[in-house]
């Protein structure tokens, strides 16, 4: 099949090598017109995976039109606030019918939208699909084994991912509960944040668990008020995604959380990553979110005071720990409100 790739960032980059390395004709969309010439003429993407060998079926481009003119499969790979502008751009050039998956892990600030809501508002009768779990793409990179979800409510765009992606080394798991899968990826990431900041400030293994245990509940609660179903969370997109990122310095989240508790600033941060680190953005509209719909996530309360009220992060640390006691699981969580 023909596998267009929206983006050739970190991610992008690995999916579109994957893709080739299962013998499908791939075709690279890249934002400036230098980095598709760069990643044509080196045969690598120099600025994310400079190893990795794409392979001879890649073709990089700046030219969107001519990116999905013969594609069965687009999967978007670029970050979440550039996804409305680009959907847009690639609407009047989708083949009839193509499936669109996206692997953004991110929320649109504009009507808090999940990146599938974004797709299917510019890109109207196409099937959408989402693409995550535990998927560190430097490691994908590398090949070394994965596994990853498919979600979607159509079947043949479940099978058509699978086909275009599943190898050796990386394995897909289908979904229908795509609000999940994707909230899973996009809210994770704040966590990661926090994890990568506890991290710096040297607490315990039992800090730790508790910290990424509490993220599921907090996170379960919101998705369940949305619309999701939270034993999804239990999945490779909810306590999967949540493992490797609130644990692995390979993640930009988590390395942005690990500066921060070293003294850097936000600004100072993000600079030194260089690549797009999503939970900042998240963690400001999903603290917005929380309230407004009167959701308690104090992990999220929080770090939204240590990284935008400048409150020392032991002295919130400490304040968790005293907030009102509920308990463990809980088994009954509140629905989204009516209408
Ligand atoms: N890198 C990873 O390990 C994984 C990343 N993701 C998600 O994939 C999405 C993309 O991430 P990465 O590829 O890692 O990011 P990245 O920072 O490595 O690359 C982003 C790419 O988007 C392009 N870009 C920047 N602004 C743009 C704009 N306005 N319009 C179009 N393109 C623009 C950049 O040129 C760059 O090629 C994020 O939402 C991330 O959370 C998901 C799973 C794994
Ligand atoms: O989503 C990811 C792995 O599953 C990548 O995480 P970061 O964006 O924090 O690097």
């Amino acid at each position: 099949m023909h596998v267009s790739v929206i983006g050739a960032g970190s991610f992008g980059t690995v999916l579109a090598s994957v893709a080739a390395a299962n013998q499908h004709r791939v075709s690279l969309w890249c934002h400036t017109a230098e980095q598709a010439r760069t990643i044509n003429t080196q045969g690598c993407n120099p600025r994310y995976h400079p190893e990795l060998t794409l392979g001879a079926g890649i073709l990089a481009t700046h030219d969107l039109a001519a990116c999905v003119a013969e594609a069965d499969l687009v999967i978007l790979s670029v970050p979440s606030k550039a996804m409305a502008a680009v959907c847009r751009q690639v609407a009047p050039y989708l083949p009839a019918g193509v499936g669109l998956i996206s692997t953004t892990k991110g929320i649109q600030a504009d009507g808090f939208l999940l990146m599938s809501e974004v797709i299917e508002a510019a890109c109207p009768g196409y099937p959408v699909g989402v693409l995550s779990g535990p998927n560190l793409a430097a490691e994908i990179a590398q090949r070394h084994l994965t596994a990853s979800v498919i979600a979607s409510p159509d079947g043949s765009l479940r099978d058509l991912a699978r086909a275009a992606l599943s190898n050796k080394y990386l394995r897909l798991y289908s979904a229908t509960d795509r609000i999940s899968v994707e909230l899973g990826g996009s809210l994770k990431n704040i966590y990661a944040i926090a994890s990568g900041l506890a991290a710096a400030l040297q607490v315990g293994s039992n800090t730790q668990a508790a910290l990424i245990t509490r993220a599921l509940a907090e996170m379960s609660r919101l998705a369940s008020y949305l619309g999701g179903n939270p034993m999804t969370f239990l999945g490779l997109a909810g306590v999967g995604d949540l493992m490797v990122t609130c644990t692995s310095p390979l993640s930009r989240n988590y390395r942005v959380g690990w500066l921060l508790g070293q003294g850097k600033t936000l600004v100072e941060a993000e600079a030194e990553i260089g690549q797009v680190a999503e939970g900042i953005n998240t963690l400001e509209l999903v603290h917005a979110k929380a309230q407004a719909l009167d959701v308690v996530m104090p992990i999220v309360e929080g770090l939204h005071e240590v990284i935008f009220g400048q409150r020392p992060a032991r002295q919130v640390a400490v304040k968790l720990m005293q907030a009102a006691h509920t308990s463990d699981v809980e088994f009954v969580l509140p629905r989204k409100p009516g209408p």
